[in-house]
C-alpha cells in the first residue's frame, strides 16, 4: 500500500431500520423485500401481496423484535458495521501511512451507497474497492449489494474504477477466525461441546438455479471443522431464518435443534459463520428462538458464539481482503 492516496474501501452490509418502530421497520422491509435479487417473483404479483398481505402484520411484529436487540447506539447491525470500519480504517492507515478512506453504506436504506460514495470522493479517492460484508457469495446479498452500487452511479458523470470483492468463505484467516472464537468459547465454558454452524438460509429453488451459496457455505463448514479437528458426529451444519411457504436450504435449523437432544446431543455451541456482523438473526432468532425450542426438546446447554464483528481477527481478515483485491492499484 506504498505510494497509494487515490484509493478507497466502501464496506456494504444489508440495512436495517432507522429506528424500532412498526413505520421504520415497514419502509425497510419494503425496500428490502421488493428486491427482485430477494424475492424472484414478478413484482406484479408480489406487490399487492408483500403491501397488503405481508407488510402489515410483519413490521410491527418485527418492531418488537429489534426492540428487544437494540443498542443505545442503534441497530446493532449498523453499530458493529461502524465500529468494524473503523477499525479496519485505522489498521489499515497505519499499514498504509496515511489515512484510507473507508466508509460503510448499507444496500438497503442508510447509510446509503451515494452518500458513502460522495465521502469517499469528497478524499479524492478514485479507485473503490466495493467489500460485500457476506463471506459466502449469493446473488440474494452480494449481487444485490453491487446492483446497488451500479445504480447509484447511473447518472454519474465522473466513474471511479471500481474492484468488486467476490466473497470470502474459504479465506484461511476467515477459517482460522471462526476456529478461534469456537476454542475461546470452549475455553470460557471448560468443555468442548458439539458444534452447529447455523447459516441464513435461501430458497431451495435459488441454488438449484444456479446461486452457489449453499456450496460456499459447506466449504466453510468443513474447513471450520477441520481447523478444529471435529470427527462428522461433532458438528452440525443448518439454515435459519425461512421466510414463506416454498422450500429452503434444508436442514433447517429449528427441526435439527429440536431433534438433537433426542440424539444424545444434548449440550451445543451455535455458530452463525454467514454473519459477519451481530444482527437481529443472530441476537433474537438463534440466540433466543432456536436456544428456546432446544431446551424446550431436552437440550441442557446452548451458547451462541458471537460473530466476527470488529474484533482483532476480522479486522486482520478484512486488511488482507482488501490487500490482496488492490494490488492493482498499489
Ligand atoms: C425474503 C427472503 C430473504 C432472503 C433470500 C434473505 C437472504 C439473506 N439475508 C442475509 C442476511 C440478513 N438478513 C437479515 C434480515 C432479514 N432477512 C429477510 C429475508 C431474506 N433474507 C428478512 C425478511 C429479514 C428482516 C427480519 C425479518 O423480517 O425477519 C439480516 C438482519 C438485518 C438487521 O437489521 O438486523 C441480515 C444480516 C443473508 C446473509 C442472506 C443470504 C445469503
Ligand atoms: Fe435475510
Ligand atoms: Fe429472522
Amino acid at each position: 500500500m506504498n505510494n497509494l492516496s487515490n484509493y478507497g474501501v466502501l464496506m456494504m452490509n444489508l440495512g436495517t431500520p432507522d429506528a424500532p418502530h412498526a413505520s421504520d421497520v415497514r419502509r425497510y422491509l419494503r425496500e428490502f423485500l421488493s428486491d427482485t435479487r430477494v424475492v424472484d417473483v414478478s413484482p406484479l404479483i408480489w406487490k399487492p401481496i408483500l403491501n397488503l398481505a405481508i407488510l402489515p402484520f410483519r413490521s410491527p411484529k418485527v418492531a418488537k423484535v429489534y426492540q428487544q436487540v437494540w443498542m443505545d447506539e442503534g441497530s446493532p447491525l449498523l453499530v458493529l458495521s461502524n465500529r468494524l470500519k473503523t477499525n479496519v480504517k485505522a489498521a489499515l492507515s497505519e499499514k498504509a501511512g496515511h489515512t484510507v478512506p473507508v466508509e460503510l453504506a448499507m444496500t438497503y436504506g442508510n447509510p446509503s451507497v451515494e452518500s458513502a460514495a460522495e465521502a469517499l470522493r469528497q478524499q479524492g479517492v478514485k479507485n473503490i474497492i466495493i467489500v460485500p460484508m457476506y463471506p459466502q457469495f449469493s446473488a440474494t446479498t452480494t449481487a444485490a449489494a453491487y446492483d446497488r452500487v451500479m445504480s447509484s452511479l447511473k447518472a454519474c458523470p465522473h466513474w471511479p474504477s471500481l474492484q468488486l470483492l467476490h466473497d470470502y468463505a474459504d479465506h484461511p484467516l476467515y477459517i482460522k477466525a471462526l476456529a478461534n472464537s469456537v476454542r475461546a468459547q470452549w475455553d470460557k465454558q471448560g468443555e468442548r461441546r458439539h458444534l452447529v454452524l447455523s447459516y441464513h438460509g435461501i430458497p431451495k429453488r435459488y441454488v438449484t438455479n444456479g446461486d452457489p451459496y449453499a456450496r460456499r457455505c459447506e466449504i466453510t463448514s468443513k474447513l471450520v471443522a477441520e481447523e478444529l479437528e471435529l470427527g462428522d458426529q461433532d458438528w452440525t451444519h443448518v439454515y435459519q431464518s425461512r421466510f414463506g411457504r416454498e422450500e429452503w436450504l434444508k436442514p433447517y435449523a429449528d427441526a435439527t435443534l429440536r431433534a438433537l437432544p433426542s440424539m444424545g446431543i444434548k449440550k451445543i455451541n451455535v455458530i452463525s459463520p454467514a454473519f459477519s456482523i451481530d444482527c437481529i438473526e443472530t441476537l433474537e432468532e438463534v440466540t433466543l428462538e432456536l436456544g428456546d425450542e432446544f431446551k424446550h426438546n431436552g437440550g441442557q446447554a446452548f451458547e451462541y458464539i458471537p460473530a466476527l464483528n470488529d474484533t482483532a481477527d476480522q479486522v486482520a481478515l478484512y486488511v488482507s481482503l482488501i490487500e490482496q483485491n488492490t494490488k492493482q492499484w498499489n
